[in-house]
């Protein structure tokens, strides 16, 4: 640590410089591992200070009861898309972080699935937090048993793998190699010399995605070049100013573009096991893409942890830690929001 840069505040304790907070994105699509590799990081940080703000698509935030350290160190950016976003919330969120009394050493911005991360690096190196932080990297996360590009035509999702500075080939353990290898020879030839790690659980040694500096800003644009900064920032005004100063619903406009929706479900009743699993076989529409959950069942003393990916799903046992109740959040293209939500209210238990 660097102490000439350490200033001794009124009660002589010492503060750490502030200036160029190092900031790494992880973004990957819908469901691929972005919030298993949060947990990595914040479990294996190994005294690492670590700041996370996450974004997340859908009216109810479920990450924040799936982040392993919910404490205060963490910033939820709600509502929709962190792309959609990026000259408001995200600034300010990132100012919050660098005005805490106690040092934060690194920060970790997790995207929606849906997110094209590259107006979220722009906005770090953007006039107003460009001397604060330095964008380290962007880690994309990659489903191996989803990989979803052809599926969802998503310009998000090819974005996510070109501006990927290392691509976590996430989920090996659900597919042969042989489909890896394929996977990867594919993104290979979308970008070129992509460095490429496979992982389990999002496990990766964390010197290979934190503190690598492998982001260059200059690929972008030089911040030190007037002319191409101003271009980019008169960009993004003008952006901000037509789709979101007058267009309260700019996020599911910005979704529409992928067609992707999504239904959040809160209840303080529980479901009936038997009807929840009934609607999972029977009338869960494929186009759901991904969901999650906290769910709770009559029939159950436990919170439940619920996730599916594609056409996988994984229920988890857990405790309650605060009053049971069901929060769920359902994703995908050209849902039946309506019906759906009818659905879902008939696996309550109490449903005629
Ligand atoms: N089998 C298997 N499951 C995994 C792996 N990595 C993550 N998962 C599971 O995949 C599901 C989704 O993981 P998350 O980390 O929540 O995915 P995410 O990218 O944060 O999801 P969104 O934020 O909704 O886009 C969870 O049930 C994880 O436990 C893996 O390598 N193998």
């Amino acid at each position: 640590m660097e102490t000439v840069n350490s200033q001794v505040n009124a009660t002589g304790k010492m503060e750490a410089p502030k200036l160029g907070l190092p900031v790494t994105i992880i973004t990957g699509f819908l469901g691929s591992g972005k919030t298993t590799l949060l947990n990595q990081i914040l479990s294996n940080n190994q005294g690492l200070k670590t700041a996370v703000l996450v974004n997340e698509f859908g009216e109810i935030g479920i990450d924040n009861e799936l982040i392993v350290q919910s404490d205060d160190s963490m910033v939820e950016l709600n509502n929709g898309c962190i792309c959609c976003t990026i000259n408001t919330d995200l600034v300010e969120a990132v100012y919050k972080v660098l005005e805490r009394e106690e040092k934060i050493d690194y920060l970790v911005v997790e995207t929606t699935g849906l997110a094209d991360p590259l107006p979220v690096a722009l906005t770090f190196l953007s006039s107003e937090l460009r001397d604060m932080t330095r964008m380290d990297s962007i880690v994309t996360v990659v489903d191996c048993a989803n990989f979803s590009l052809d599926l969802f035509n998503s310009e998000a999702a090819y974005s996510q793998i070109s501006y990927g500075d290392i691509i976590l080939m996430n989920k090996t353990d659900l597919v042969p190699e042989s489909q890896v290898e394929a996977l990867e020879n594919r993104i290979r030839s979308m970008k070129e010399g992509a460095r490429l790690v496979r992982t389990q659980n999002a496990n990766v040694p964390l010197p290979l995605i934190l503190s690598v500096g492998l982001f260059e800003s200059d690929q972008y644009f030089n911040p030190d070049d007037d002319h191409d900064h101003d271009h980019h920032h008169d960009h993004h005004h003008d952006h901000h100013h037509h789709d979101h100063d007058h267009d309260h619903d700019h996020h599911s406009h910005h979704l529409d573009n992928d067609g992707f929706v999504s239904l959040s479900f809160q209840s303080d009743k529980p479901f009936s096991i038997r009807k929840f699993q009934s609607f999972l076989d029977n009338e869960l529409p494929e186009s759901v893409f991904r969901a999650k959950g906290i769910l709770w069942f009559e029939e159950s003393p436990d919170r439940h942890i619920f996730h599916l990916s594609g056409k996988r799903f994984s229920i988890e046992d857990d405790d309650w830690k605060g009053e049971p109740s069901n929060q769920l959040v359902l994703i995908g293209q050209n849902l039946d929001l309506a019906t759906l939500q009818k659905q879902l209210e008939d696996c309550l238990a109490t449903a005629a």
